[in-house]
């Protein structure tokens, strides 16, 4: 028989698991605490915009292969349950924010009849699951034989479905032979396809997932800081990544200069994960990552400064448009977007800002109401002092500079991508402003 999964929270991370499983063929139920969410969810509408989600989601909704509810005592079946809910950062600190992965076990554990396994796939600080394990026994059902194991999630949003049909890696913490052989067949198809598996403890997978984020983190504001002395030097920081970047110990990828990173993870994982070193006893082993998160931090400062120096030394009473409002392209997610973030930053400071995003407008106005939010890219750019280029959807590649200077007030614009034409840009008689790139 086909195994039974269950996925408990279905945010980023688990509507797409959820309807990955699906599209492997298992029988899924997924259940969230979000009424509004499992509803969308249950009508074949993905609440969140991931390129090729809709599709999937409709095919198995329809055929009832994944089944949305907010029952959690429908996951009871499940042989194995997989913990996708969040993680965020806390509000009073740097570390996580463990209430939700608490609530979701000791609400799934009294149905826990049957040997099953519960995963792990949110992202935890390191030494998490070996409690949560034996509050999962202590909560189930006396002999309910069921066990937890890790199995951290690696996927970019933008990429999600792809990267859950088709990880490039997958890592199993596992306190049994049983518990690794389970997670092996759930994963047999990416296995037989060659996707690598590291069985490791707990702790090490779970340190494996803190450890991805923050060298990815670290890759970038490593760049970052080359484009903060390039800007200086007015060298061109893109070169400097493409001649690094042939060297194949480093590697071309993630050496993206431009605004930073941001989203629902690299900003919040690092922070969490300096904390938890503290908690260890060893602040000093990640204290690097501070300097990486001010890097990256101070970007989003000079964008707003660039914006300053070309409205003539204030944005107050300037109007500014802000293109891409999403943390990144393909994705509607506005969680800690560096782009808002520098948008608010100069509505706070007087000047009239319009946002414009193929696909984040509703989240962002959710989150920064009183901003103004244009629906095309010449409204957002009417009457602007300063154009600023923040997430790098294709679309904006396209813009015509030369059609877009007939509606701006000046020919002002800041690519904090570093991947706009330049040249065409200039010619078209722009004052183009790159970060780290002449
Ligand atoms: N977003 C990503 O690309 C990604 C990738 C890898 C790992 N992660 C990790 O996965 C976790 C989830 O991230 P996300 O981006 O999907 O967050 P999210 O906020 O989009 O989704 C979390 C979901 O959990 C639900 N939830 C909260 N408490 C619940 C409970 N008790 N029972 C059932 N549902 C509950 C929420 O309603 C929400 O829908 C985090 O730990 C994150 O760091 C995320
Ligand atoms: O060269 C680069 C690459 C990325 N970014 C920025 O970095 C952020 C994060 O990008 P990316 O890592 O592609 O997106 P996420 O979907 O947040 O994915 C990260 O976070 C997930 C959640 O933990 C992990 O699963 C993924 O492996 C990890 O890449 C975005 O703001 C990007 O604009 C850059 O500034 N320069």
């Amino acid at each position: 028989m086909s195994l039974r999964i269950s996925v408990i929270g279905t945010g980023y991370l688990g509507a797409v698991h959820a309807v990955g499983m699906a599209e492997l063929g298992y029988s899924v139920v997924a259940v969230d605490v979000d009424e509004a969410k499992i509803a969308a969810l249950a009508r074949g509408e993905a609440p969140i915009y991931e390129p090729g989600l809709d599709e999937l989601l409709l095919k198995h909704a329809e055929s009832g292969q994944v089944r949305f509810t907010t029952d959690i005592s429908e996951a009871a079946d499940a042989d194995v349950h997989f913990l996708c809910v969040g993680t965020p950062q806390r509000h009073d600190g740097l570390a996580a924010d463990m209430t939700y992965v608490h609530a979701a076990v000791d609400a799934l554990a009294p149905h826990l009849e049957r040997p099953c396994l519960v995963v792990g796939k949110s992202t935890v600080p390191v030494g998490t699951a070996v409690p949560l394990a034996e509050r999962l026994v202590k909560l189930a059902p006396i002999g309910s034989g069921a066990e937890l194991a890790w199995n951290p999630e690696f996927l970019r949003e933008g990429f999600a479905v792809e990267d859950t049909l088709r990880p490039d890696r997958l890592v199993f913490g596992v306190s049994s032979d049983e518990a690794e052989q389970q997670l092996r067949s759930v994963y047999a198809s990416a296995i037989a396809d060659g996707t690598p598996v590291v069985t490791a403890d707990l702790a090490t997978a779970e340190l494996v997932k803190s450890a991805a984020n923050a060298f990815l983190a670290t890759k970038i504001s490593f760049i970052n800081a080359m484009a903060e002395l390039a800007e200086i030097t007015e060298a061109d920081v893109t070169k400097l990544a493409d001649a690094i970047g042939y060297d194949e110990r480093i590697g071309r990828k993630f050496l993206n200069a431009g605004l930073g990173f941001g989203g629902g993870c690299l900003p919040k994982d690092i922070r969490a994960f300096m904390a938890r070193a503290g908690e260890l006893g060893a602040p000093h082993a990640l204290s690097f990552l501070g300097e990486i998160d001010a890097i990256n931090l101070r970007r989003r400062e000079r964008v707003a400064e660039l914006a300053r120096e070309l409205a003539g030394g204030s944005v107050a009473g300037r109007r500014v448009a802000v293109l891409g409002a999403a943390f990144k392209p393909q994705s509607d997610d506005v969680r800690d977007s560096p782009a808002l973030s520098v948008a608010g930053q100069l509505h706070l400071e007087g000047a009239h800002v319009a946002v414009h995003d193929p696909r984040a407008m509703a989240n962002a106005r959710q989150v920064y109401p009183t901003l103004e939010y244009a629906d095309t890219v010449t409204d957002a750019c009417r009457g602007a002092h300063v154009v600023l280029h923040l997430t790098e959807w294709p679309e904006y590649r396209r813009i015509d500079p030369v059609e877009l200077a007939e509606v701006v007030s000046a020919r002002a614009v800041v690519d904090g991508r570093n991947c706009l034409d330049a040249r065409a840009w200039r010619t078209a008689g722009w004052t183009y402003h790159g970060l780290g790139r002449p």
